[in-house]
């Protein structure tokens, strides 16, 4: 079996279920949630390990910044079998009272990045799967961890010259938070038949320096670490509940 050009595994180490992320070093961290977690692939931006939870086998794969590493990775995943995906992934608020840390659990996403466009027009919905996503509310519910649900935004770039005029205009929209690849898992998925939801972890407050932020991200001592530990036990409830 032939290994896929730029996740570099083969159908058979994929699992149906799935945990995507942006940062490679992620991987390592969800993965150490699991029963024998190993490695399987380490290629460009995308790092992959695998191992079992409440005896399923769970895939946990890196996809980069921005939505077209986001895309390649879906689609060569879906090509090896994977059905249900969640994103584990970090975003900025841009509502007040969103702290370091909050999950936010994204009911649908605004397509302000490319890579979805390139595949069908801005008027099709980037909506997550309602299944998953009550598995991770579930999640947060039982275990009373601070969240918010509703809308996020997915993009290309925060060093543009308009920036904040851009995230005032969809703060006044009341969308929660930005990321940059959950509109495009969201909009190509459903184009695959996959089932993708998206969990994400608060990492910059809403009107604070976006790199200032970023920076305190780096720091495994901060609310933002036990964000993304939440966040993943979420998506890892999430997956293991639903059939295949
Ligand atoms: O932490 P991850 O999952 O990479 O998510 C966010 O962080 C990156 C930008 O710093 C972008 O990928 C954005 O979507
Ligand atoms: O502000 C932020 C922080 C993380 N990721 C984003 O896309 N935006």
């Amino acid at each position: 079996m032939s290994k896929k050009a730029h996740i570099a595994l083969t159908p058979d180490q994929v699992s149906q279920r799935v945990i995507v992320c942006g940062e490679p070093a992620r991987v390592n961290r969800i993965a150490a949630l699991l029963d024998n977690p190993h490695p399987l692939a380490e290629n460009r931006e995308f790092r992959s390990m695998a191992g079992m939870y409440q005896g399923q086998q769970i895939t946990v794969c890196s996809t980069g910044v921005g939505a077209p590493s986001a895309i390649i990775a879906l689609e060569e995943l879906n090509q090896c079998g994977a059905k249900l995906v969640i994103r584990v992934g970090s975003a900025g608020a841009i509502q007040h009272g969103i702290e370091l840390g909050d999950l936010i659990v994204a009911e649908s996403a605004v397509r302000d990045e490319g890579g979805s466009l390139s595949y069908v027009e801005a008027q099709y919905p980037a909506t997550a799967d309602r299944h998953l996503t009550n598995g991770l509310e579930s999640f947060l519910v039982q275990h009373n961890v601070q969240h918010h649900v509703g809308v996020v935004r997915s993009h290309d770039s925060f060093y543009r010259d308009d920036e904040s005029s851009i995230c005032e205009h969809w703060h006044s929209r009341g969308v929660l938070a930005c990321d940059m690849e959950t509109s495009a898992l969201f909009t190509v998925g459903r184009l695959r038949g996959m089932q993708v939801a998206s969990v994400l972890n608060n990492v910059v407050v809403y009107q604070q320096d976006i790199q200032a932020g970023i920076n305190q991200y780096v720091d495994a001592d901060t609310a933002m670490m036990d964000g993304e530990l939440l966040a993943a036990k979420a998506a890892l409830h999430a997956l293991v509940s639903l059939r295949c």
